[in-house]
């Protein structure tokens, strides 16, 4: 990636491959805002046969487009066995966020077949960076239909998007990508734990271990049925007050996190069936709540498998422990996981979450996630274990 060129990157406000690790330049934003008078009022110029539609995903019959779209174009593995498949209603919950904009869903539609060809987001979140809380928007679900690929309309949802962001006041943004492009501020490796090592065998995802037999496998990542921690319960909405409290304070010890205040957490960590997961202590003692876990619902389409159509994946969201040690904790989001079915338990090595990941018997993923921010410069790349940020 340094010797490519990046013809569209080159053009943004984003740290460039040539200045990395020049520490003479400041931390901080890399332009400064606009006046709203001058931001450009009118939408980019599309090719004449396809139009801009702002995504109302409260309709059921825009979230069917988005989700149709998203399906059979949305992000493959490397080895185009296996396609996101982000459910209807967990798009809504990722788009509908406290403080969202409506004009931050944007999609390009093909006027003659009003198919929908193009599609990108943005909501808002508080970020903290270092000592500094920013007002950001998350990009995400950046699509391109696969016919329209290489016509270079990716840059052009990324224009548009950015003009939006910009007319609410908006001059930074958040973003990961598995592609290398100007300029990761981190980069992090995924990892996946077993849950039902046949069906992952049987599809291709894993493959049976040298002088391993498919029942030693399956013996290997058996887990209890039920969980070890006293106190471990379900999250209610009356606990949201302590859980934004830890989680606050948990979070202040990252270079880089989200500044959840109890609305945020009340929209982001509330259980929500088919979509999020989350799970406390409270001492029996004490009733104090002491640790917290998260995951949330993201399967794959299983592109090439005739026994199985749908790999049901839970991924690591944010987690909390200032009591139970964090193995025994996440040991116990495995279990509650793999009651709730699911095939696999995926997490990044952000946070502390490399302190479990080999002794709850997690392996390497086959590639990486980039972490971005738009007009925001850091002084140095982090490690991942810098990182209190999760994108969906
Ligand atoms: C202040 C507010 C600021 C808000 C905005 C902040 C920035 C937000 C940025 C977006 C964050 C999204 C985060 C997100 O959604 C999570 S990352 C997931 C992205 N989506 C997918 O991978 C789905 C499948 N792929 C596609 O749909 C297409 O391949 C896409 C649309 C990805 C590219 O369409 P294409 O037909 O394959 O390509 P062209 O149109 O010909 O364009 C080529 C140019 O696009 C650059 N490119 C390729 N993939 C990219 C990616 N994932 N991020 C950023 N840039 C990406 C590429 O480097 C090149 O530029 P360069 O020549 O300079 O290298
Ligand atoms: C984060 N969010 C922006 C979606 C996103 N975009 N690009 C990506 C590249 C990797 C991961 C990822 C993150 C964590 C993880 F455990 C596995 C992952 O991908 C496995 C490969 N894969 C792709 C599709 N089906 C399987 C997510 C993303």
């Amino acid at each position: 990636s340094l010797a490519k060129r990046h013809k569209f990157w080159e053009t943004q406000p984003v740290g460039q491959f040539k200045d990395f690790g020049d520490r003479s330049l400041p931390e901080g934003p890399i332009e400064a805002p606009t006046p709203l008078s001058e931001v450009k009022q009118e939408p980019y110029n599309l090719p004449s046969q396809y139009e801009w539609i702002t995504c109302d995903m409260d309709s059921e019959e825009m979230c069917n487009e988005v989700y149709n779209l998203l399906t059979s174009n949305y992000v493959e593995d490397d080895e185009n066995m296996f396609r996101f498949n982000y459910s209807k209603e967990f798009l809504q919950w990722a788009l509908r966020p406290p403080g969202y904009f409506r004009s931050w869903h944007i999609g390009v539609r093909a006027k003659s077949s009003k198919k929908m060809v193009a599609f990108i987001t943005g909501v808002p979140a508080r970020i903290r960076v270092r000592e500094t809380i920013v007002n950001m928007a998350e990009i995400n679900f950046l699509c391109v239909h696969k016919k329209l690929r290489s016509k270079r309309l990716a840059p052009v949802m990324i224009k548009e998007v950015t003009r939006r962001v910009h007319l609410e006041n908006s001059w930074q943004a958040a973003y990961t990508a598995g592609v290398v492009i100007p300029t990761p501020i981190t980069t992090c490796q995924y990892w996946h734990r077993s849950l039902n090592p046949k069906k992952l065998i049987d599809v291709g995802f894993s493959r049976l271990g040298a002088r391993m037999t498919m029942s030693r496998t399956i013996k290997l990542y058996k887990l209890p049925d039920q969980t070890a921690t006293p106190g471990f319960r379900k999250m209610e909405p009356h606990d949201v007050p302590a859980v934004t409290r830890l989680l606050r304070n948990y979070l202040r010890q990252f270079v880089l996190s989200p500044d959840f205040d109890e609305n945020d957490v009340e929209h982001w960590l509330l259980p929500k069936e088919n979509v999020v997961d989350s799970f406390l202590v409270e001492s029996p003692e004490t009733h104090e709540i002491t640790d917290f876990c998260s995951f949330y619902t993201l399967p794959s389409s299983i592109l090439g498998s005739q026994n199985y159509t749908a790999l049901k994946a839970a991924y690591s969201y944010y987690n909390v422990s200032t009591k139970t040690p964090l193995t025994q904790l996440m040991n116990d989001a495995l279990i509650v996981a793999k009651r709730k079915d699911f095939d696999v338990f995926n997490a990044l090595d952000v946070m502390h979450n490399e302190t479990f990941l080999k002794e709850l018997k997690f392996g390497p993923g086959d590639g990486k996630l980039h972490y971005y921010l738009y007009n925001y410069r850091i002084r140095r790349v982090l490690r991942p274990s810098e990182l209190g940020l999760v994108l969906l």
